[in-house]
């Protein structure tokens, strides 16, 4: 997907200066608070106009703060003056309403109006949480301005549900534009005439910001050149883009000041907000939040969560290039990483390295994945991916909470993708979106026939290669079979040719196609997931939603969410949504494809039952919510990791 591929097995790391306990970093030597404005307002084109007891700063839209500065109690001092300007009292403003600034006035919570619109978003009343945050996504995708894969859907999801529940909510993402129609879905974004230059990469690099207001969220766009190519956000058809690191390291930086700079609605989020960092592509924002921020008195009271979506992508780049990150020197060690002998590629190798993703593990106040048995998965050397010794010594404060889906976008009964809408209740539609998907792909159109499909990333992860190893087999028996998926070259050339081997049997779309994989899993009779590890996956939980029975591999997410069907329970009528299989072999994945089949053809009411179950099985992100808010309201009882 992006960045270096980490070796699977590196247990045997060095991980000195790598835990909590392990870092001293030499006592600081920064400036205070109001002159840290100042160092900031020289590298980000922000002026201080004037300082004394508060400080005030202008960017090219206005003046952000007021006489309002923080005391050591964390209570907000408002300065009050008489007719010549001359202090005559302070006011003592609650923690509560210190939000965030309105440009030019003083600092109070997001206007009412706004909470409003939240909180009627989809017309109806929703639950509200108990307390309300301000949080910040960061992130390389948000369906759907970008979207590869599953980071994509839930950073464009999960923040709407989080918004619908009250809290204030901006998405930090990238502006990618490819010179392609699709750019189109930047049309209603604005540009906030907001420009600041961020310290990385040897100089100060200059990134603007755009914006647009949607479903209740704040999605905040980072503009720069480096966003602007042809490709999806972090390669093309030649590989990883080269300047990766570079790209993502300005998203970070951006983000950490987007909070603080931007008047969203008229008011700024403020010093107090949340940072939902998402996989190492914004891992760098609790390493700043730690070593630049919090060191000058700014985001004293801010939080950080990393959401690990997936461990196998972790940022890993030359040892030389730490000093382009825009850190201190002394905090090389919360990013140093050792290769083993093993995977070093030359005599001279040293196998040095700096580890994004582990900087963020070290310094991020809580982690967070997105399925319990993931979070477990992680603290093992077979999942852990050399992080497990680290993530292990950080299970106090690491959870899994399952994704949810978007019941909108994803809605069989709604779906403007699929040939015929459809419920629980009526499943006729079905059949008529089984029909249309063997006439759009060219199979023979045979009802009766099982039709199984696959849509991901063509990729290790995705046990890609246990279905190629056992598509002879399959193939043997009454059944087609249909893919969607891109990445893997190897793996693309094959679909072709399987598709010519089976004509009448097999289709490989190669591609990334979204109304196409709505139309396969509307289509579809089973989904076949083999991942050979699945934090959390999404399409059992978009095939379970449309009727179409999962046959998974037992691991991560795939084994909390999908239940594998038992006949002799409940009375006869059966309990289960699905098949997991296990260990990850051809023969096991094979056997349960073959009880599934069996399952469709000769029992056609235990097989509705599936169906139903799955159906009516709540994937909301309304569940998933209130359990994020339990995270949020624990990270903010507990003091900053890294103070
Ligand atoms: N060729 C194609 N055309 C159209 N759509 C395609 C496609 N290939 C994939 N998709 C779509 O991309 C998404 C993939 O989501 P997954 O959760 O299955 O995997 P991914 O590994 O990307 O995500 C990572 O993050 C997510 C989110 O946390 C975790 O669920 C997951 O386990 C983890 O690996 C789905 O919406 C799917 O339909």
């Amino acid at each position: 997907m992006e960045s270096l591929h980490v070796p699977k097995v590196l247990s045997f790391l060095s991980f000195s200066n790598l835990t909590h306990t392990h870092l001293s970093f030499p006592p600081t030597t920064y400036l205070s608070s109001p002159s840290f404005w100042k160092e900031r307002c020289k590298d980000s084109s922000l002026k201080i106009v004037r300082s004394g007891i508060g400080v005030h700063v202008d960017s090219n839209y206005g003046s952000v703060s007021t006489d309002a500065v923080k005391d050591e109690k964390g209570l907000i001092l408002d300065t009050e003056r008489d007719d010549s300007g001359s202090v005559i009292g302070f006011n003592l403003i609650l923690e509560s309403v210190s939000g965030g600034s309105k440009i030019n006035e003083p600092c109070q919570d997001v206007s009412t109006d706004r909470m409003e619109e939240i909180e009627n978003i989809n017309g109806k009343e929703k639950e509200k949480a108990r307390s309300k945050h301000n949080i910040v996504f960061v992130t390389a995708e948000a369906a759907p301005y970008s979207k590869t894969g599953g980071l994509g859907d839930v950073c464009g999801s999960l923040p709407i549900a989080l918004a619908s529940r009250g809290h204030r909510v901006m998405v930090v993402s990238p502006r990618y534009l490819h010179g392609s129609p699709g750019d189109n879905i930047f049309a209603n974004v604005s540009d906030l005439q907001c420009r600041i230059k961020v310290p990385c990469f040897g100089d100060a690099q200059e990134v603007c910001f755009y914006h647009e207001y949607r479903k209740g969220v704040d999605w905040v766009f980072v503009d720069h050149p480096s966003y602007h190519r042809p490709g999806n956000p972090y390669g093309n058809g030649h590989g990883a883009f080269g300047d990766n690191q570079f790209r993502f390291t300005l998203l970070s930086h951006a983000a950490c000041e987007a909070p603080l700079v931007l008047p969203l609605g008229g008011y700024t989020y403020g010093e107090k907000c949340l940072f939902l960092a998402n996989d190492w592509h914004a891992g760098l924002v609790p390493i700043l939040l730690a070593a630049k921020y919090r060191l000058h008195g700014v985001y004293k009271e801010a939080r950080s969560v990393l959401l690990i979506h997936n461990l196998a992508h972790q940022g890993v780049e030359p040892a030389a290039s730490y000093e382009n990150f825009g850190l201190p020197s002394e905090w090389y060690g919360a990013l140093e990483w050792v290769f083993p002998t093993w995977a070093r590629t030359h005599a001279l190798d040293t196998g040095l390295a700096v580890n994004v993703l582990k900087g963020a593990i070290v310094t991020a106040d809580r982690i967070l994945t997105v399925s319990q048995g993931y979070a477990w998965e992680i603290t093992t050397v077979e999942g852990g991916y050399g992080l497990h010794e680290l993530l292990s010594s950080r299970k106090p404060v690491l959870n899994g909470i399952t994704n949810g889906i978007d019941i909108f976008d994803w809605d069989p009964s709604l779906d403007k993708h699929i040939a015929s809408p459809y419920t629980a209740d009526d499943l006729s539609g079905k059949m008529q979106c089984k029909i249309a998907l063997q006439k759009e792909l060219g199979l023979p159109i045979r009802p009766d026939c099982p039709l199984i499909g696959f849509i991901g990333r063509l990729d290790y992860q995705k046990g890609i290669d246990l279905i190629r190893w056992a598509i002879p087999e399959l193939m043997q028996n009454d059944v087609q079979f249909v893919m969607l998926g891109s990445g893997d070259l190897l793996y693309e050339d094959w679909m072709r040719s399987a598709e010519s081997t089976y004509r009448d049997k097999f289709r490989g779309w190669v591609g990334f196609n979204v109304p196409i994989s709505h139309r396969i899993t509307a289509g579809c009779d089973i989904l076949l997931m083999p991942s050979r590890f699945e934090p959390c996956g999404l399409n059992q939980l978009y095939a379970m939603r449309y009727g179409t029975v999962p046959i998974v591999h037992g691991t991560g997410g795939l084994r909390d969410t999908v239940q594998t069907f038992n006949p002799y329970v409940q009375g006869g009528t059966g309990e289960g949504t699905g098949w997991l299989f296990s260990p990850l072999s051809k023969e096991s994945m094979i056997a349960a494809l073959r009880t599934a089949i069996m399952t469709y053809r000769d029992h056609k009411s235990s097989w509705e039952g599936i169906m139903k179950r799955g159906m009516t099985r709540d994937s909301t992100w309304e569940a998933a919510a209130k359990k994020y808010e339990q995270v949020f309201d624990w990270v903010f009882v507990d003091p900053p990791y890294i103070r």
